[in-house]
């Protein structure tokens, strides 16, 4: 079966003008297979966002290949990277960036309708994935009228809303406070579960990374396993 993710000998760098150019990542190399979540640990400034990006398909490498489910998509143009983004990538960030002026619910269904999905349909299936997160009754209630764990847990929902095969997730739980963190990444892990959804999770904490199946540090601009 084809990875859900592999990168290989991804080269990123940012160039500020010489002398500044920053050298990010430096061959990098990942094979996630389906199912498969792998926690990314490296100190603040390592290139773990830059990574995300990549994988995300929201930036692109110097060099390298990036492949989801084993379809190249390094060298493919703007609309076949957004297609593949939005029907089999989620991604979730440090903080939530749900649409303030829709609810929850709206905030699910609305990249399910970019996909061409029935209205009703994307409806029901918002409402199930709120319900899994232990929000049914937040479903009408806009982001400012959420708690910041409830915010996130929404936020998860929508990466999932398309249902896809990989999930990206860059501090998912670095902006709530540790007691709230604990149990918004065990909701987080247990709908990864439940879909069967390949997860790279970058976060600082390592107790949380030790529930992964497998965690990888960044060392000189690589993935190493620990
Ligand atoms: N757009 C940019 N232009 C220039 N330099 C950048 C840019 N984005 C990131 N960098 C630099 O690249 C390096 C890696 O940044 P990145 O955000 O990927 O690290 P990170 O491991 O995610 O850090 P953190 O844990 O603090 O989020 C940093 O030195 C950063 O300053």
């Amino acid at each position: 079966m084809n990875d859900a993710l592999r990168l290989e000998g991804i080269e990123k760098g940012y160039h500020l003008g010489k002398p500044n150019e920053i050298r990010v990542l430096n061959g990098a190399d990942l094979a996630l297979a389906p199912g498969e979540m792998a926690a990314l640990v490296a100190p603040s400034g390592a290139g773990k966002s830059t990574l995300l990006h990549i994988a995300g398909l929201l930036d692109t490498a110097d060099a390298g290949r990036v492949l989801i489910g084993g379809e190249e998509m390094s060298g493919k143009g703007d609309r076949a990277r957004t297609r593949a983004r939005r029907q089999r990538i989620g991604f979730v960030y440090q903080f939530h960036h749900l649409l303030p002026e829709f609810t929850a619910a709206e905030n699910i269904v609305l990249p399910q309708l970019a996909d061409g999905t029935d209205p009703k349909i994307a409806r029901a299936r918002a409402e199930d994935l709120l319900g899994r997160v232990g929000l049914s009754h937040r479903l009408d209630h806009r982001p400012a009228e959420m708690s910041g764990g409830e915010q996130q847990r929404t936020a998860f929902c929508r990466a999932l809303a398309n249902a896809p095969s990989l999930l990206l997730a860059d501090e998912p739980t670095g902006n709530l406070d540790p007691g709230s963190s604990d149990t918004v990444f065990d909701t987080l892990v247990a709908l990864v579960r439940e879909t069967g959804m390949a997860a790279l999770i970058a976060t600082h904490n390592l107790e949380l990374a030790g529930r992964m199946d497998r965690v990888l540090r960044m060392q000189e601009g690589r993935l190493v396993a620990t």
